[in-house]
């Protein structure tokens, strides 16, 4: 019977036990030769052996000269000099005599027949001339103790006569997938099967840290198995990394397998994600059962492992900078765990807005799209929409600052928007965020959102988009920018099996339909005809099921858990449906005016405009762009 209930520590307490349990990590070192130490970390200061350059030697091509002899020369005095008595011919980086102590260089001379040169200026002494030690002088300081070498110093030891430095060895760490769900990239995939991406992304995030990764293969949910594969990981490696099986069920040994092979320190940490990690030591090294969640597993890297694995190089991981942002939601979190709320920037208006992404331990995009982290510590409950909020920045502040920001209907065209723009001027980004049509519009009130993509039907006069800009924004100068007309439908599976051509036959006994969020363009658009059919919505099988996009949608009729969804063409056929037109839609921009002068907004409008983008639109099809980028002003 497995452990159910886990321990709670503070992160710094754990770490605190943690490591105070590894004792001394010993940190080894090891000496290579310089020109192989990029990256690695001097275990002590490292002073020059020579200096550099270790010669007085000639700055310049041309003469080596005595100065004293060229004092009376100038522009009505010309000094003739012979060679070998008054001078010899230097190249940059010969060595100086010692008789001699300036150079004139080549284009200062003029010739006065063999082996003789007239000069027409004054030299003094140690012009043009290196001296001995004037880059690096012998015993100085080239780079500190616990520094990470990088190739400017590389030259520079080199040049100072260090060949070989002593620096801390890099970590060997093993990494250990496990779970008999879990396969390797590539295989055909059946229901259940897991494909293994979290040792793949350890073993970057490793070397990325200095460490070597090794990355073993996927070990079944055995016992045995485990063990064995524990006990030569542990062999071979200073840190062991296993990847699942760190929660509570059935089949989760890793716990006990620390635990008979060695000392299970910690299991249990109140973060979350990352809640359930185990913290271990077998014959003195460190062993990390890490959650199994993607994103659970992220957490306990970045806090937990990579400390561990700078440790040994006698590094601390340096504190990533913070800005302040106003939080657009309101962000609820348990009173039991520090929690880690990834966050998409955006630079609005003169400041940061932070919009909190999906929560869940799985969603690895909401990873890949984080500006930033906001961490909500343990004794707070939750922080309210508006609060200013400290956010840890994962991305840079200039790609933060040139980010569009979108938040609005969904098609899949502000996708490829998205594409040219960046492609067209490679500062710019566009960050969408897919919340419906009346979401956008309530995002551009509260500030959050550079533009919203909106496709409201009015249902007294038929019109689309503009009089809801006057109900939702009222008082705001908001202009509506022309984007497509798009053709709704029913997405059905190919060959349209069950017969679906009207709104009536989504009320079919054996049709599972899917619908949109409420809130959404496309969700009016369904009731607006449900209504005018005087069809009872709860009369549609699968009416309460909620999806977010155009595309999530098909792909539930894709899969099969239904049969019909309402959605824009270009998304029926790139999931391999059929498509029934049901109508047009006016699929629009709203864009408060005073953005619109900006150089991103023109961009973007430019980039709607452009060629490439109608080209697109034609490939996907069910998009008419005779009206696109005209703007309509209007004004409060
Ligand atoms: N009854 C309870 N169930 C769970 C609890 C709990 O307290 N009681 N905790 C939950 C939390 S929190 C987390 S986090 C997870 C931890 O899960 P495990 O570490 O036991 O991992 P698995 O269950 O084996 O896998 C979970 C999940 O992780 C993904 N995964 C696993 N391995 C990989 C891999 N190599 N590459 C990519 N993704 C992987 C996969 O989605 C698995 O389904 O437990 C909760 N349950
Ligand atoms: O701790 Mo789990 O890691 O919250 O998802």
């Amino acid at each position: 019977m497995q452990k159910v209930y886990l321990s709670n520590y503070e992160l710094e307490e754990a770490l605190n036990i943690y490591f105070n349990k590894i004792g001394n990590l010993n940190a080894e070192t090891e000496t290579v030769k310089t020109w192989d130490a990029n990256g690695r970390v001097t275990v002590s200061a490292v002073f020059a052996k020579i200096s550099s350059p270790h010669y007085n030697s000639s700055a310049m091509d041309g003469i080596a000269a005595k100065s004293e002899r060229t004092v009376l020369a100038s522009d009505r005095n010309h000094v003739v000099l012979t060679e070998g008595e008054d001078y010899i011919v230097v190249d940059t980086g010969d060595p100086i005599p010692r008789e001699f102590d300036c150079v004139i260089m080549v284009e200062d001379l003029i010739s006065a027949g063999e082996n003789k040169y007239e000069i027409y200026q004054s030299a003094v002494p140690w012009q043009n001339i290196r001296p001995l030690g004037e880059d690096i002088v012998e015993n100085q300081l080239i780079v500190p103790s616990k520094h990470k070498i990088r190739p400017v110093d590389i030259g520079a030891l080199i040049a100072g006569g260090i060949n070989e430095v002593e620096v801390f060895k890099r970590p060997r760490v093993g990494i250990i997938p496990t779970g008999t769900e879990i396969v390797e990239p590539g295989t055909e995939l059946k229901v259940g099967d897991i494909i293994d991406f979290n040792s793949r992304t350890f073993s970057a995030q490793v070397s990325d840290w200095g460490g070597i990764p090794k990355r073993y293969d996927i070990v079944i949910d055995d016992y045995e198995k485990i063990k064995l594969a524990v006990i030569k990981a542990n062999q071979e490696n200073d840190i062991v990394l296993i990847n699942a099986g760190s929660s509570a069920g059935r089949e989760d040994f890793t716990s006990s397998v620390i635990s008979e092979l060695g000392d299970l320190v910690i299991h249990g940490v109140a973060i979350k994600p990352g809640k359930p990690v185990m913290l271990g030591v077998i014959h003195n090294k460190p062993i990390i059962g890490i959650p199994g969640y993607p994103v659970s597993a992220y957490f306990v890297m970045e806090e937990i492992a990579k400390r561990l694995i700078l440790k040994y190089q006698g590094l601390e991981a340096d504190e990533l900078k913070k800005v302040e942002a106003r939080l657009t939601r309101r962000c609820m979190s348990s009173l039991k765990y520090l929690e880690f709320v990834r966050v998409k920037l955006g630079y609005v208006g003169g400041s940061y807005v932070a919009t909190p992404l999906t929560r869940g331990a799985g969603a690895t995009m909401s990873l890949v799209n984080a500006d930033g982290v906001l961490e909500i510590d343990q004794d707070v409950e939750g922080i309210e929409a508006g609060t200013t909020v400290q956010v840890k920045l994962l991305n840079n502040e200039e790609n933060i600052k040139n980010t569009l920001i979108s938040i609005g209907s969904h098609d899949p065209i502000i996708d490829i928007a998205s594409d040219i723009l960046h492609r067209r001027n490679k500062k710019y980004f566009l960050s969408s965020t897919n919340v419906g049509s009346t979401g956008g519009l309530m995002a551009l009130k509260t500030g959050e959102t550079h533009i919203a993509p909106t496709h409201l039907l009015d249902m007294e006069t038929g019109e689309y988009n503009l009089s809801y800009l006057k109900k939702y924004l009222p008082g705001k100068n908001i202009c509506l920018v022309k984007c497509v007309n798009r053709i709704q439908g029913f997405m059905v599976k190919k060959g349209n099996p069950k017969n679906i051509n009207t709104f009536e036959d989504l009320t079919k006994q054996d049709v599972k339909f899917v619908n949109r969020q409420r809130g959404s363009g496309t969700r009016l658009l369904l009731d607006y005809n449900l209504n005018k059919l005087g069809i009872d919505p709860k009369n549609i099988n699968g009416y309460f099921r909620e999806e977010f996009n155009h595309l999530a949608v098909a792909a539930a009729v894709e899969a099969g858990d239904a049969d019909a969804g309402l959605g824009v063409y270009s998304a029926a056929t790139m999931m391999g449906l059929d498509f029934i037109p049901v109508c047009n839609e006016e699929y629009d921009l709203a864009i408060p005016e005073e953005y619109m002068d900006t150089e991103i907004i023109k961009e973007f409008i430019e980039t709607i405009k452009s060629n490439e983008f109608k080209a697109k639109l034609d490939e996907l099809g069910g998009y008419d762009y005779s009206d696109t980028g005209r703007i309509i002003y209007q004004r409060s």
